[in-house]
């Protein structure tokens, strides 16, 4: 059972070209607007130092002090209203980015939470959190001023390039070769970096799932004394990661060194060349602070042309690794069939085989069929398979060989909606949010009202038992279970099943012994719930079969014994009559 991938061509832009269609296309007024501001801003970067050459030469030509002022309120006003106009930028580009990327995230968490169960056991919670969150974060630039900036760079940089030739054709060619081997140097080096950001980040997943796993055991690891292991384990991976982000900064900072050296380079060139011309007296003061100021503002756009680079660059990375789980098919595709015939569903497995891994079976040629409203319990030993049996009726796998039936038709052709509607599911480690009672048993939604909470807990002889938690209703459990008993979990869940009102109940029942009010009051709500359903109990209590009709065991993947319950316990050679005469010794011990 492996999950598909299905790779796509590795082309960066082709990808950023389907994300801005599906992700910032949508949002063309927010990106409208700050296309205004960023060509705005490009305006003003232009207008502010020839306002202050005019300044300048001003002041050399002993203009009168009015002029002066005008040009002074002048330049002070393009500074405020740039300054605003920043702030507009800001905001835009921050909303577009949560906008577009809060959409990407939770599109990668439905695509995550709707592939089959193989693809969960390969990938650890805290991975897919890097996926969901840190990988999607990285794109918050590209996907709001990636393109945006890239362009009014290069525009910005033409512009002031052209003023430059436009005030001295010596001073402009030589900044415009320059320019180009700066452009040129500097986006060869911006690939060096990346692939040291890549592995930093994969070591950050590994330690964000490791963390999270054993966060998740703190209970089994403290009682059995493996604190120490675990935080040595953790230090190495502390110790990995911090090994693999210095690597990455100080790269990163070697390249910066680079630039900044490219930088004074290119400054020097553009001063000598400007004292030059001002001492052999072919050019003003003014313009001499006029081409000093534009070389100095030349800088910034270059810097940006090439941290974009660098940026998408290093985004494509997490790009390629969210495009490769979107491309992370399901290996259990959806069915077409809308609808199932109303009332309990009859059941039928046809010689079904089944093994999480090829070389490996864990159920071998299962046949049986239960009727609607039968109910059917199932025993065995540990890892004999019963477990595997009800994923398959719920196809989180789908089987090697034979079929599994719904009122005979094939589980494949339903669609997974519905299937998933008409089955339900109690699992031995029953999964309980911190939330309160109320949630838990609705599963958050809101449209079920606490009346009908309270019919269902009626009908399943828990009303009493609801009402005597602290706080009724509201009383706040804490995830994993610990506010609660394995017993009364599993009453939760219980009552969350028949809100959903199901027609197949698969009960996988907690292994762990019950105080004798809890067993009394989950074999009363097992009751509630039958009634009217087909079911399958794997039972771990003999007290549970009194619910079912039928039996069978389960020996190492295949059907030992199979019938009638009555009938079972009468036959004095078989296993379960067997387990009934240990179970009364028991008793009578
Ligand atoms: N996700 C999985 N990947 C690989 N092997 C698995 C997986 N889940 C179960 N198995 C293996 O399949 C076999 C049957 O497991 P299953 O959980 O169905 O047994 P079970 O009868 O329900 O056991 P128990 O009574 O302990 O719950 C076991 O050998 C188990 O190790």
């Amino acid at each position: 059972m492996v999950t598909s991938v299905t790779p796509r061509p590795s082309y960066s832009f082709l990808r950023y070209r389907r994300l801005w269609e599906q992700y910032i296309a949508p949002q063309w007024r927010l990106v409208s607007l700050l296309t205004i501001f960023l060509l705005t801003t490009i305006g003003l970067q232009l207008l502010t130092p020839f306002i202050l050459g005019q300044f300048i030469d001003a002041v050399t030509h002993g203009r009168a002090a009015d002029t002066l002022f005008v040009l002074a309120v002048v330049y002070l006003c393009v500074a405020f209203f740039a300054r605003g106009v920043r702030v507009g930028e800001t905001y835009t580009a921050e909303r577009l980015a949560w906008i577009t990327t809060n959409a990407l995230r939770l599109d990668v968490a439905r695509h995550c939470l709707r592939l089959d169960l193989s693809f969960h056991h390969q990938h650890t919670p805290g991975e897919l959190i890097e996926r969901v969150d840190g990988d999607v974060s990285m794109l918050n630039n590209l996907f709001s001023r990636f393109v945006l900036v890239l362009i009014n760079s290069v525009l910005l940089t033409v512009g002031m390039l052209v003023v430059l030739l436009l005030i001295d054709l010596r001073i402009g060619l030589t900044l415009l070769v320059y320019t180009g081997c700066y452009l040129l140097v500097n986006i060869l080096l911006s690939r060096i970096p990346p692939p040291y950001f890549v592995k930093a980040r994969q070591a950050e997943a590994e330690l964000f799932g490791f963390l999270e796993e054993r966060l998740s055991g703190t209970e089994d690891i403290r009682a059995n004394g493996a604190v120490d292991s675990v935080l040595h384990r953790l230090t190495f991976f502390l110790r990995q990661r911090f090994l693999l982000q210095r690597r990455a900064e100080l790269v990163s900072q070697e390249v910066r060194g680079v630039r900044m050296l490219m930088y004074i380079i290119g400054t020097l060139i553009a001063l000598g060349l400007d004292a030059y011309l001002y001492l052999s007296g072919t050019i003003t003061l003014g313009i001499v602070y006029l081409i000093f100021a534009y070389t100095m503002q030349l800088w910034d756009p270059l810097r940006e042309i090439t941290h974009q680079i660098g940026d998408f660059q290093q985004a494509v990375a997490g790009l390629s690794r969210l495009d490769e789980l979107l491309q992370t098919r399901t290996a259990i595709p959806d069915g077409e069939l809308e609808q199932l015939p109303e009332g309990p569903l009859a059941i039928s497995f046809e010689t079904v085989s089944f093994g999480y891994q090829a070389a490996k079976p864990v159920l071998h040629a299962i046949s049986f069929s239960l009727t609607p409203g039968t109910v059917l319990g199932v025993l065995g030993r540990t890892g004999s398979g019963k477990t595997t049996l009800t994923r398959l009726l719920l196809r989180f796998y789908d089987p090697d060989e034979g079929c599994i039936r719904l009122n005979g038709v094939d589980l494949k052709m339903i669609k997974l909606d519905v299937l998933r509607s008409r089955v339900a599911v109690v699992t031995q480690d029953v999964q309980l949010f911190h939330a309160s009672v109320r949630n838990n048993l609705t599963l958050f939604d809101r449209s079920i009202s606490d009346s009908a909470i309270e019919d269902a807990l009626k009908t399943l002889g828990l009303l009493e038992w609801s009402q005597r938690l602290p706080q009724g209703l509201d009383t706040i459990l804490r995830s994993g279970g610990e506010s609660l008993s394995a017993g009364q979990a599993q009453l939760v869940a219980l009552t969350r099943i028949f809100l959903a009102h199901p027609d197949l109940v698969i009960l996988d029942e907690a292994s762990s012994r019950l105080d004798p009010v809890t067993e009394a009051l989950l074999d009363r709500a097992i009751s509630g719930l039958l009634r009217g359903r087909t079911g399958i109990i794997i039972a771990h209590r003999l007290t549970t079969l009194k619910h079912v009709d039928e039996v069978m065991i389960l020996e190492r993947g295949r059907v030992g014994e199979y019938g009638p319950r009555e009938q079972l316990a009468q036959g004095s050679e078989s296993y379960y009559s067997r387990l009934l005469q240990v179970d009364d010794m028991e008793d009578a011990k």
